[in-house]
């Protein structure tokens, strides 16, 4: 009989599910959320945007075809934990240099597996996510990881768990972002956009620059003054982790900024659009993250199954005059998933249309921001009556 090493799952509501270690051999704690994607487990623990969290997949079989330095979304895993019905021990792939558990105990990700991941979810589902401890045996107990914890352990990691620190309220984006700003290379002269780091994942560098951007990558906290000084051609706001209504310093420069350029924003971005220009977000259930959401074009009509990672949204009736209106909805839930500015080239999406993974339904956008900063730069006048001229409204 092969003997594994037991774990735990503590929530902070009291439930405790038992399972077994996996990846490094630890403790951790974050808030649990989960994401229906089947594949793409190596790009959602290295996407900045899950910085403090642990995530469930709700897929069962996770770790296949393991993991491969091509498919990081930065340098490094930010999940703080990782849940998972079952986690493949082997791989087999070409592209792959790594086991999932090679990479995990590379990186200290405490994980665990052997729990039931339904049970998991549709209690987050009905209750909304939780914090949690995932807790390893062997971390405390390492003469004998094979044997249970005591009720009053559990009952101490669940403690523990309810004395973390909420993700609502917290600034992330600091512990994220990029210390210097740099360039992003490009074999062509491309037109030259200021990217915002907030927790950026490297696909949405790669689908700009394939649409004829050079991306200038700068740190969360860059002001409106230092941005314009890059004299550059247009604006990007990234995604990134945390309560967008915490970085109230980059509320300020999006709304310096508006009008200026033109503009597109994902995820956080487009959440820090919505406060920039007066309006209000807010935490939702359990979220939106996998790879099928939904989404309705409102302007062409369509259908767009997006990939998601998100927990707050923007309250569109909040943001004053009307000066954002709908584009995009969501249609499990009708949230807003995208808008665009009234008057200015400025847009944005919830939702994340680089993928990676998910369909690639949604890469239109990258088109449209270039043409956006295209006609911009082909009209006259100084950068508000060019913004103002209306053409390049929704
Ligand atoms: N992917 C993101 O940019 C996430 C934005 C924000 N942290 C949220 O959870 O809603």
């Amino acid at each position: 009989m092969i003997r594994k090493e037991r774990a735990v799952l503590a929530l902070e509501d009291g439930t405790v599910y038992r399972g077994y270690a996996f990846g490094h051999r630890g403790e951790t704690v974050g808030e649990v959320v989960f994401n229906t994607s089947m594949t793409g487990y190596q790009e959602i623990m290295t996407d900045p945007s899950y910085n403090g969290q642990i995530v469930t997949m709700t897929y069962p079989h996770i770790g296949n075809y393991g993991v491969a330095i091509y498919d990081m979304e930065s340098n490094k895993p930010f999940v703080r934990g990782f849940i998972g019905r079952e986690f493949s021990e082997g791989f087999s792939n070409y592209r792959a240099q790594e086991s999932l558990e090679s990479f995990m105990k590379g990186h200290g990700v405490v994980s665990i597996q052997g729990i039931d991941t339904r049970a998991l979810v549709r209690r987050l589902r009905e209750g909304g996510v939780v914090k949690g401890v995932v807790a390893h045996r062997s971390h405390t107990h390492p003469e004998d990881p094979y044997g249970e914890f005591s009720v009053e352990e559990e009952q101490a990691l669940v403690q523990r768990a309810l004395r973390h620190e909420d993700i609502d309220g917290r600034d992330m984006t600091q512990e994220v972002t990029t210390a210097l700003p740099y360039a992003f290379p490009t074999l062509k002269h491309g037109k030259r956009v200021v990217l915002m780091d907030f927790g950026i994942k490297h696909t949405i560098i790669e689908r700009l620059a394939e649409v004829g951007i050079e991306p200038i990558v700068v740190p969360a906290q860059t002001t409106a003054a230092q941005v314009m000084a890059l004299q550059p051609h247009g604006l990007f706001l990234s995604n990134g982790p945390g309560d967008p209504a915490a970085p109230t310093y980059a509320h300020r420069t999006a709304w310096e900024l508006m009008g200026l350029l033109p503009t597109f924003g994902i995820c956080l971005g487009h959440q820090i659009l919505g406060l920039a220009a007066g309006g209000q977000t807010f935490k939702m259930k359990f979220g939106h993250r996998g790879g099928n959401q939904p989404v309705k074009n409102l302007l062409t009509g369509n259908v767009e199954i997006t990939a998601q990672n998100h927990g707050y949204a923007v309250d569109l009736s909040s943001i004053p005059n009307g000066e954002f209106v709908a584009t995009h909805l969501n249609l499990n839930d009708q949230t807003l998933e995208g808008m665009a500015h009234s008057r200015y080239p400025v847009f944005s999406v919830q939702y994340h249309p680089e993928a990676s993974p998910g369909p690639h339904d949604s890469r239109y956008l990258f088109d449209r921001f270039i043409e956006e900063i295209n006609a911009f730069e082909g009209a006259t006048g100084t950068p508000v009556e060019k913004a103002l001229s209306g053409k390049y409204g929704v």
